[in-house]
């Protein structure tokens, strides 16, 4: 049993749960144009409709529900107490509302809301508006608390050390088309980790993992946990 098992997910593992991903058939960025919606630029350039994407966005992961792969990893982390870091590309608090806990939201959450004058963060309201004044600063500049194209993903630093140490690095349920994350595999070879790709069909990044396993992660996770 490797010591350290580091896992990353992607919006492939919420597709079960009724949440669409990105980029495949009818995907997010297919039906929506990415650089004005999770940019800073599309965000300076119109507010109302970027809360507007991600209201709805908000709305539909409040009544998502966890599927059998967000259980599983839970069980993983709850049997191998303090040994599984794992990280997540998703906003969605799937995760979390399956009882994993200290998941690192790499991209930030849909739940949260950051002033973009104070930097103040606190809970988001279900629905958003431009107009909102931050209950720090009272500047009517609150921002989905998302991480954008352009901008530093959340908490590099612990990433890449959990990363350094180790032993198994596990990408379940993305197409590995963004960086950082789609580089973490290589990051984790370079330190000698085993590395397993799990997944609907071939990442962008599938040469670059010792193993794979495809299928629908409500039925691969559990599989590959047991
Ligand atoms: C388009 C791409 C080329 N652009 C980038 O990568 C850019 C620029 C860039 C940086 N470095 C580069 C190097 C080369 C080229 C470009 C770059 N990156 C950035 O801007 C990043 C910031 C990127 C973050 C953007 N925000 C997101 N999300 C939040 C928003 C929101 O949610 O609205 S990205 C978003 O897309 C990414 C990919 O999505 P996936 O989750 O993989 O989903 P996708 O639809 O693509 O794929 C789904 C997969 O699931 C599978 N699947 C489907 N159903 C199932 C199923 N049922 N079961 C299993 N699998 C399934 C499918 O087969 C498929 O493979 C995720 O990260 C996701 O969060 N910032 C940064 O680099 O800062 C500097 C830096 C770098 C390092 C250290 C310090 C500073």
């Amino acid at each position: 049993m490797p010591h350290h098992i580091v896992i990353l997910t992607g919006a492939g593992l919420s597709a079960e749960s009724g949440l669409g991903t990105f980029r495949d058939k009818g995907g997010l960025w297919e039906t929506n144009d990415l650089a004005k919606l999770a940019t800073p630029e599309g965000f300076a350039e119109d507010p109302a409709r970027v809360h507007a994407f991600y209201n709805a966005r908000r709305d539909n992961a409040a009544r998502a529900e966890p599927n059998p792969a967000h259980h599983a990893l839970h069980h993983l982390s709850a049997q191998h107490e303090g040994r599984v870091t794992l990280i997540t590309q998703n906003v969605d608090a799937l995760h979390e509302r399956a009882g994993s806990e200290d998941v690192i939201h790499m991209h930030g959450a849909l739940h949260g809301a950051l002033c973009a004058a104070c930097e103040h963060r606190y809970p988001a309201p279900p629905q958003m508006q431009a107009s909102d004044p931050c209950p720090n600063c009272g500047a009517p500049r609150t921002r989905p608390d998302i991480v954008w194209f352009g901008e530093i993903p959340y908490q590099m630093e612990r990433i890449e050390g959990a990363l350094l140490s180790a032993d198994l690095f596990v990408a379940i349920g993305t197409s590995g088309s963004v960086y950082p994350a789609a580089g973490f595999v290589q990051l984790a070879r370079a330190v000698g980790a085993q590395t397993l790709e799990i997944n609907l069909d071939p990442s962008d990044v599938a040469s670059d993992f010792d193993t794979a396993t495809y299928g629908p992660a409500s039925e691969t996770v559990p599989a590959w946990v047991d």
